[in-house]
C-alpha cells in the first residue's frame, strides 16, 4: 500500500516512510492511496478471530512488505493482550471498554502497536528517532509507556499546563529514562501546533531525526479501526442494524471506526460525540469546519479546537458534506449534561462511567432507535483517570489500578515552556 499527503496527492510513500516521518513534508496527513476492502471469506470467519488475528488481517493491507507477516503476527499479538470487551449497560446499549492496557486508556491500542512498528524500522535504519508528542491527557502516558526505555528513541511529551487531570499529569511526568514532559503555558491545540511546526522547521529537520506519536501518525491511527471489527463481533448474532458513538476530540478514534465501515464492516452510522469543543458536530449540522480556540471541560482529553483528522474524515469522504452525513451524526453535551449522565448510569445500572465515555453514552442515547439498532459507545478512560470528577459526582470512592496508584506516589518531573515556538525549538536542539 502506498500512502500520500492530505495536501498533495501526487507523490508516493511507502509505509514505513509514512510512518518514519509521521507528517507528510507538506504538513499534510498520510493516507492510503485506496481503501482495501476485505472479502466475504474474512467476514465468515471474524466472529471466530481473536483480537491480535483481526489486526494482523487488517493492518496485513496496509503495511504491506514493510514489515514480515512473522513479525506482523508477533507484533498484533504482543500488542493486543489486554481484553477488549463489549459489556451490556442497559436495553440496546452496550460499551466497548477500551481501558485494560497499561495506562487505562485506549490509546494503549494505537501507542503500543506504533512503537513496535517503529522499533523493528529503527533496527533496519539504526537511526536515533525523536518522537514529539502533543497530548491533552491520555496519548502521551500510552506513548510513553510504549516507549520507555527503548534504545534510540527519545519521547518528548507536550501538554497544557492546568488542563488534564491529576493522575494524567502524574502517568505523563513520573516516567525519567527516554522520557522528558514539557508542561506547556497554553491549550492542547497550542501543543498540537509547536509539533506541526517542528516538522517543517528545516533546522530541526537537519539535526533530528523527527516523527510523531500522535493519530496523526498512520501507525497510531490504523490499529484504532481493528477493535472495532472485534466489537462488531462481539455483538453477533443481531439482525439489527450496528451504531458506535465515539467520544471524540482530535477525531482520530472516529476515523478508524470510519476506515473499518470502508473496509467493508457493516456498521450502520457513528455518533461523533463532543463536549462544547464542538466544531465537527457543528460541521455535521452546517456544512462548514471552523476550528476555533478550545475550551476546558471535565472530558478534558476531547478538548481539542481543531482536530487533526478532519482532513482524514474529509479524504474518506472526498469532502461531500452529503455523503458523510448519512454515515455520521454529531452531538455534543454540556459538563452538567455529562456529570448528569454518570450519576444517572450509575445509579440505574451501576456502571460507572468516566467523562468522556459519559459524552459517548449520551450521543448514543440521542440517537438510538433500539426497535432495529443495537448500539455501542466506547468507554476510552478507565474511570479513575478522572476520580475528583467522577467521585465528586456519585459521592463513593473510585478504585484506583495499581499501575495508576504507583505514579501517584512518584516525584513530577516537567520543564514548563511557553507557547513560543522559538522557546521549544531551542529546547530541541539543546537537547
Ligand atoms: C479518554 C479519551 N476519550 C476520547 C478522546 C478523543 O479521541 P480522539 O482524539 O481520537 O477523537 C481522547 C483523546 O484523544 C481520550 O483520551
Ligand atoms: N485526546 C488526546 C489528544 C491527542 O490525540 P491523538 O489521538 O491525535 O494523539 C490525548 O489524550 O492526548
Amino acid at each position: 500500500m502506498k500512502y500520500f499527503s492530505t495536501n498533495n496527492k501526487d507523490i508516493r510513500y511507502s509505509f514505513k516512510e509514512a510512518v518514519i516521518k509521521g507528517l507528510a513534508p507538506d504538513n499534510g496527513l498520510f493516507f492510503p492511496v485506496s481503501i482495501p476492502k476485505l472479502d466475504d471469506e474474512f467476514f465468515q470467519r471474524l466472529t471466530e478471530l481473536s483480537l491480535p488475528e483481526i489486526g494482523y488481517e487488517v493492518a496485513k493491507l496496509f503495511v504491506g512488505d514493510d514489515i514480515s507477516d512473522s513479525d506482523l503476527k508477533k507484533i498484533t499479538k504482543e500488542v493486543l493482550n489486554f481484553p477488549i470487551p463489549v459489556v451490556p449497560i442497559e436495553d440496546g446499549v452496550n460499551t466497548l471498554e477500551l481501558f485494560h492496557g497499561p495506562t487505562c486508556a485506549f490509546k494503549d491500542v494505537g501507542a503500543r502497536f506504533m512503537s513496535r512498528c517503529l522499533s523493528a524500522f529503527a533496527k533496519q535504519d539504526q537511526e536515533e528517532v525523536t518522537i514529539l508528542v502533543a497530548t491533552s491527557g491520555d496519548t502521551g502516558s500510552a506513548v510513553a509507556n510504549g516507549f520507555l526505555g527503548v534504545e534510540g528513541v527519545k519521547v518528548i511529551i507536550l501538554y497544557p499546563a492546568g488542563k488534564v487531570s491529576k493522575i494524567q499529569e502524574q502517568q505523563l511526568t513520573t516516567m525519567g529514562q527516554n522520557i522528558t514532559a514539557l508542561e506547556v503555558d497554553g491549550t492542547f491545540d497550542d501543543c498540537q501546533a509547536l509539533v506541526k511546526t517542528a516538522f517543517g522547521d528545516a533546522d530541526l529537520n537537519a539535526e533530528l531525526s523527527l516523527t510523531s506519536a500522535n493519530s496523526i501518525n498512520i501507525a497510531r491511527l490504523l490499529p484504532q479501526s481493528f477493535y472495532y471489527f472485534y466489537a462488531w463481533a462481539q455483538l453477533q448474532p443481531t439482525d439489527k442494524k450496528v451504531v458506535f458513538s465515539v467520544p471524540s476530540g482530535n477525531y482520530g478514534n472516529l476515523t478508524g471506526g470510519l476506515l473499518a465501515k470502508q473496509m467493508g464492516l457493516p456498521i450502520d452510522s457513528f455518533i461523533a460525540s463532543a463536549n462544547i469543543n464542538k466544531v465537527v458536530p457543528d460541521y455535521l449540522s452546517s456544512g462548514k469546519y471552523e476550528p476555533k480556540a478550545s475550551v476546558q471541560t471535565i472530558s478534558n482529553a476531547m478538548d481539542v479546537g481543531a482536530p487533526s483528522n478532519f482532513a482524514r474524515m474529509m479524504e474518506l469522504y472526498q469532502e461531500k458534506h452529503f455523503d458523510i452525513i448519512k454515515d455520521v451524526k454529531g452531538a455534543w453535551f454540556s459538563d452538567k449534561e455529562t456529570q448528569e449522565a454518570i450519576a444517572d448510569v450509575y445509579s440505574r445500572n451501576k456502571y460507572i462511567l468516566d467523562p468522556h465515555g459519559a459524552v459517548g453514552y449520551l450521543g448514543l442515547k440521542r440517537y438510538l432507535n433500539t426497535e432495529d439498532e443495537v448500539g455501542v459507545f466506547l468507554e476510552t478512560a478507565h474511570p479513575a483517570k478522572f476520580k475528583d470528577t467522577v467521585e465528586k459526582v456519585l459521592n463513593i470512592e473510585i478504585r484506583v489500578p495499581d499501575y495508576l496508584q504507583e505514579c501517584l506516589g512518584k516525584e513530577k518531573k516537567s520543564i514548563l515552556i511557553s507557547k513560543d515556538f522559538s522557546e521549544f525549538k531551542s529546547f530541541l536542539l539543546l537537547k
